[in-house]
């Protein structure tokens, strides 16, 4: 199987290291491509895959293509690349918010997989959702799913409304983890500790917290309870976080990205969004 990545950013590039260094190629070849010079010189000083500067050479001989361009060039890529596109092959979009739909139209193909990846996947704890559309076969979706799984966990959903909703979980996920180390470093400093050691308190403080939550199957809940004692100093956290109904604002958080990826859905297919 001859695989090409489209864009060798930080996804684009993370997704070809992950499948050049992972067993997913047993023959075949990794192919790149960029339009930025930079980034070629970047690519090839890598000396992991085949980098090209043109999509002549690179994208008729490819099995699978992974878009993984921003969404605002993916019209302009589509364009340059539907002359040479065939419906055997399948194509793999990371783009948020562009839709099989609008992927299937502009390039005029059939074989479709659109894939919600997040940021950790820079170290290989990547969560990926995908759906695809009704022409990939079993086979080619077990081999995309391999495909995604080089760079950590994936979920296959039934919908690209799921994709949507996952995006406002996963996709999006690791900024409200982001936000909220921030506001506990935050308060660390206002207590007077150094930046440094604020980073590491907080930073062991929820690996750790990760860790023991894959340990078991108990629920946030359950391991809450078990670090609160009954009038003690994290039952004053938490009552204080009730108080202020943090839970309902992280889930109206959530929604607004799951909105957000709908109205980009729309935007993509050219319809027009109500901000109703
Ligand atoms: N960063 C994130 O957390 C997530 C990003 N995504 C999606 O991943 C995609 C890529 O994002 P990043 O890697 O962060 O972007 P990036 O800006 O780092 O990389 C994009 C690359 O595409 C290249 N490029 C642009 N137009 C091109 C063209 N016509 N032909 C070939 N190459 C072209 C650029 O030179 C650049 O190297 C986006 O569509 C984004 O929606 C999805 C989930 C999470
Ligand atoms: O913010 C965004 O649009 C993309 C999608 C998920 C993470 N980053």
């Amino acid at each position: 199987m001859n695989v090409l990545v489209i864009g060798g950013g930080n996804m684009g590039m993370t997704y070809a290291a992950a499948i050049a260094t992972s067993n997913f190629l047993t023959d075949g070849s990794l192919m790149i491509f960029d339009k930025s010079e930079e980034k070629l010189n970047e690519l090839r000083s890598k000396g992991l895959f085949d980098v090209h500067d043109q999509l002549a050479t690179c994208l008729p001989k490819a099995d699978v293509v992974l878009i993984a361009v921003k969404p605002v060039h993916a019209p302009g890529l589509m364009a340059e690349m539907k002359p040479m596109v065939s419906d055997e092959q399948l194509f793999v979009s990371i783009m948020a918010g562009v839709t099989i739909k609008t992927i299937r139209k502009g390039l005029g193909v059939g074989k479709v997989v659109r894939a919600m990846p997040n940021l950790p996947a820079l170290v290989g704890l990547g969560m990926t959702s995908f759906t695809a559309s009704e022409q990939v076969s079993r086979l080619e979706l077990a081999a995309i799913e391999r495909l995604l799984d080089t760079t950590g966990r994936s979920i296959m959903l039934p919908s690209e409304s799921k994709i949507d909703a996952s995006t406002g979980i996963s996709g999006s996920g690791p900024a409200y983890i982001f936000y909220f180390m921030q506001a506990l470093m935050d308060a660390a400093t206002k207590m007077g500790f150094l930046e440094a050691d604020a980073r590491l308190l907080v930073s062991q403080t929820f690996a750790g917290a990760v860790e023991l939550f894959n340990s078991s199957a108990l629920s946030p809940e359950d391991w809450m309870a078990k670090v609160a004692s009954k009038g003690g100093t994290t039952r004053a956290a938490l009552d204080s976080m009730d108080g202020n109904n943090v839970n309902a604002l992280i889930q109206e958080a959530a929604y607004a990205a799951f909105r957000r990826a709908e109205e980009l859905g729309k935007q993509s297919e050219g319809k027009e969004v109500s901000h109703a």
